[in-house]
């Protein structure tokens, strides 16, 4: 069959959309890593999936896998993509949409200047819900690297975040601390590992080693994540801006009761169909 999709990114973070609103089509977890591959594929990060809401109190059902096929809770630069995804193919004409993730409901906001704002629920930080190996909850954790002790704070946007402090993003250690950390046993669901850089009390820099993927341009639960960590350990205030290599996202997190708020751009790069 042809399979119609749609390729877009948040910074660089890069998606293929597929509207499952209008086709059907079943990727399972081989296929997904074959049209992910930037040679032999179309090439993305994720994979986003467009599809009618199991439940009446939203508009739809986003569904989110990485480039490894597996599939996961949320991804913030894709909640953007996802958004400007259904006015472009006039799925909706509502600008407000709220939509199931398996992280639990999102709402998102198309502004004027076509920047998204969404809704990103609030993080969690019970061990239990990371998911992290730990007897009681902390701003600090530590593990072993090949004899390093590596400090981290770990939290959940719905998916599962390790940050750790650097002094420069430029000489972090993302490529050797980035896999070890993901597929550490402390993270019985692996994890995304960013690592932060703090400029400035309103501004950091951040690197993002994705679980499923790798290091990625950008990393929207990942800026969350950062912004969340520095403003409950008094180091941040909100709003946070966040850059990232592929560009900046505002997060602004007002206390442990409310949702965070992540707004940026989203940008449709072409349509395209496929034989799969
Ligand atoms: N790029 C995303 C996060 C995608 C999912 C992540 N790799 C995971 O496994 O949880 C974002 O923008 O948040």
């Amino acid at each position: 069959m042809m399979l119609h999709f749609t390729k877009m990114h948040g910074l660089g973070n890069d998606f293929m959309v597929v509207d499952l609103v209008t086709q059907r089509a079943r990727l399972d977890a081989e296929l997904i890593r074959r049209l992910a591959d930037r040679r032999f594929g179309i090439g993305f990060d994720q994979l986003l999936l467009v599809e009618p809401p199991t439940r009446p109190d939203v508009d739809f059902r986003y569904r989110i896998f990485n480039a490894d096929g597996s599939e996961v809770e949320n991804c913030g630069n894709g909640a953007r993509c996802f958004a400007r995804f259904v006015l472009d193919q006039r799925l909706t004409t509502r600008r407000e949409i709220s939509v199931q993730t398996a992280g639990g409901d999102l709402q998102l906001r198309v502004a004027g200047d076509g920047r998204v704002r969404v809704d990103m629920g609030q993080p969690r930080f019970a061990p239990a819900d990371i998911p992290l190996n730990a007897e009681a909850p902390a701003s600090a954790y530590s593990l072993d690297h090949n004899g390093l002790e590596v400090t981290f704070d770990a939290l959940s946007m719905g998916n599962p975040h390790a940050v750790i402090d650097v002094a420069s993003v430029d000489s972090a250690p993302v490529a050797q601390l980035g896999p070890a950390i993901e597929a550490h046993p402390r993270f019985p669901h692996r994890v995304n590992v960013g690592f932060m850089e703090i400029v400035a009390e309103d501004r950091v820099r951040l690197r993002v080693f994705e679980r499923g993927v790798g290091e990625t341009l950008a990393c929207g639960t990942g800026a969350c994540a950062a912004a969340v960590s520095g403003i409950r350990r008094g180091l941040l205030t909100s709003p946070v801006s966040v850059t990232l290599p592929g560009g900046e996202l505002t997060i602004e997190w007002a206390n442990q009761a409310t949702s965070v708020i992540m707004t940026g751009p989203a940008v449709r790069v072409f349509d395209g169909r496929i034989a799969i």
